[in-house]
């Protein structure tokens, strides 16, 4: 089949190589010119695992192709893919701008049959006025089917989870919409669950806003745990072993950033108090999660006199390991704080590169990160990256000044590190 994904951000990009991947013939618009001719030329301008081979093995096989071309590209498809993004404007509802312009566009250039596939998050009741959106703005008359098709792909785990998700979720009333989506994913091994397009809306915040509630469930456990000194990783594993619960999402620590959660947690309050049915719970586990960076800063402070003039060594930018995505990481309001308290700050990333804003702002960035504690007077960890566990701490210990970790996502081992007469402290564990 021929398909057009319009959006070539993290989510158009992954699944336009993973459905050339499965055998069709895919093209990616993007109205973003260096980021097309920069996938033109198989060249990832992000990083993601394991994408980059795929995106190349498909160009060179001539199933992947990306064009600015917007007239082109929509006459010349019939089933189309809308992936663009949906942040939070100010007041926290998302922003349908993109959606809207590419559901115009596609009312423009309609020439024929065809079907739209919602993969955004959009909130709930939105697959439906994409469809008024088309219709408006087309003269042509033949029918458009829309279906909302929700993505639950990971940053940094994205080909796994688009190869092999837990489940594909199609939701339109549209005999025609469900009937081309049954036989686009008939090659994957996972249970399809075919409903309207406003439960399948409603199924992509609902599984966030839970995911985001285990986390902000275990930071407040892990802060109890503090005061009770008992172990949070002990609590979670103990937790997780029942099937009922699971293993997943249990990791206290900084809590949730990236640039979905924060945004579809503000998106389903706002949606609830539209519909005069406020969330009380996801309130409070939304309040958690932007507390969670100053319980963490509490601790940090309250093991020096002051921060003036202290050198931190900060490692980890990204909002979460193996992607380069910062968007909402708590590492940067962490770092601007250390910043007002009038620290110095270095910082180690394995893949982020701080944009030059920071740099002037005085943050100095290491490659090496030897040479981001040299003379430190403490270490906090703020994203889970392996390579962090994997570090000579006995070289660490002679490089620093003052022998302090502070462990933002609890991942090194406390009993080994303490070996090393270096003082750490989690969260929830220490
Ligand atoms: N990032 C994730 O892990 C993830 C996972 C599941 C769902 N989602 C959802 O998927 C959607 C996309 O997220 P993302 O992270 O891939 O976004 P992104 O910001 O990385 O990419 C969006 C792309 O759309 C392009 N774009 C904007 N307007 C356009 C237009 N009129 N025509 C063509 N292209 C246009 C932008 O240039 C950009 O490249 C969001 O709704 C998000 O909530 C994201
Ligand atoms: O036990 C945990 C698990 C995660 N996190 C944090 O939670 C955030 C989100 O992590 P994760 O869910 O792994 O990454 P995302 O790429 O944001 O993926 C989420 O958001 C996507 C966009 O909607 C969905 O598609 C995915 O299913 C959903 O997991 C990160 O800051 C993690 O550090 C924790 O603090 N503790």
């Amino acid at each position: 089949m021929k398909i057009l994904f319009i959006g070539m951000g993290y989510v158009g990009t992954t699944m336009g190589a993973v459905f050339a991947n499965a055998g069709h013939e895919v093209s990616g618009l993007d109205t973003d010119k260096e980021k097309i001719a920069s996938l033109k030329k198989g060249e990832l301008y992000f990083y993601e695992p394991g994408l980059q081979e795929m995106l190349r093995n498909q160009i060179c096989h001539e199933r992947l192709s990306f064009t600015t071309d917007v007239k082109e590209a929509i006459e010349n498809h019939d089933i189309l893919f809308i992936t663009v993004g949906t942040p939070s404007l100010e007041n926290g509802n998302a922003d349908l701008t993109y959606v809207k312009k590419v559901a115009q566009m596609i009312g423009r250039y309609k020439n024929r049959e065809k079907t739209i596939v919602v993969k955004s998050t959009v909130p709930i009741g939105t697959t439906n006025k994409v469809k008024e959106w088309i219709n408006e703005e087309s003269a042509d008359l033949n029918p458009v089917h829309v279906v909302m098709n929700p993505e639950f792909l990971r940053e940094g785990n994205a080909l796994q989870d688009a190869l092999y998700p837990d489940r594909i979720i199609i939701g339109s009333d549209d005999e025609e919409a469900l009937k081309a989506m049954l036989k686009l994913y008939q090659s994957w091994n996972c249970p399809i669950l075919q409903t309207t397009a406003m439960a399948a809306e409603t199924i992509k915040y609902t599984s966030n806003a839970f995911l985001a509630t285990k986390i902000s469930f275990i930071n407040e456990m892990a802060k109890l745990c503090d005061t009770l000194g008992v172990n949070i990783k002990d609590v979670s594993k103990g937790m997780g072993l029942d099937d009922r619960i699971g293993p997943h999402f249990l990791e206290a620590g900084l809590g949730y950033g990236g640039s979905c959660f924060p945004k579809d947690v503000k998106e389903l309050l706002g949606t609830a108090d539209a519909y005069q049915r406020p969330l009380g719970l996801l309130k409070e586990v939304e309040k958690i999660n932007s507390n969670q960076s100053s319980y963490f800063l509490e601790k940090v402070k309250k093991s020096f006199d002051t921060l003036e003039g202290k050198r931190i060594a900060l490692f980890g930018l990204a909002f979460k390991p193996h992607t380069d995505d910062t968007r909402e990481s708590v590492s940067l309001p962490i770092i601007d704080q250390l910043l007002k308290e009038k620290a110095s700050v270095a910082v180690h990333d394995p893949v982020v590169h701080l944009s030059k804003d920071w740099i002037n702002k005085g943050i100095k960035q290491y490659s090496d990160p030897y040479e981001a504690v040299k003379g430190s007077d403490a270490i906090l960890i703020c994203t889970h990256w392996p390579q962090y566990e994997e570090l000579d701490w006995e070289r660490v210990r002679h490089l620093v000044n003052e022998p302090s970790i502070f462990d933002g996502r609890n991942m090194l081992d406390a009993a080994k590190i303490k070996e090393f007469k270096f003082h750490y402290k989690g969260i929830g564990y220490s």
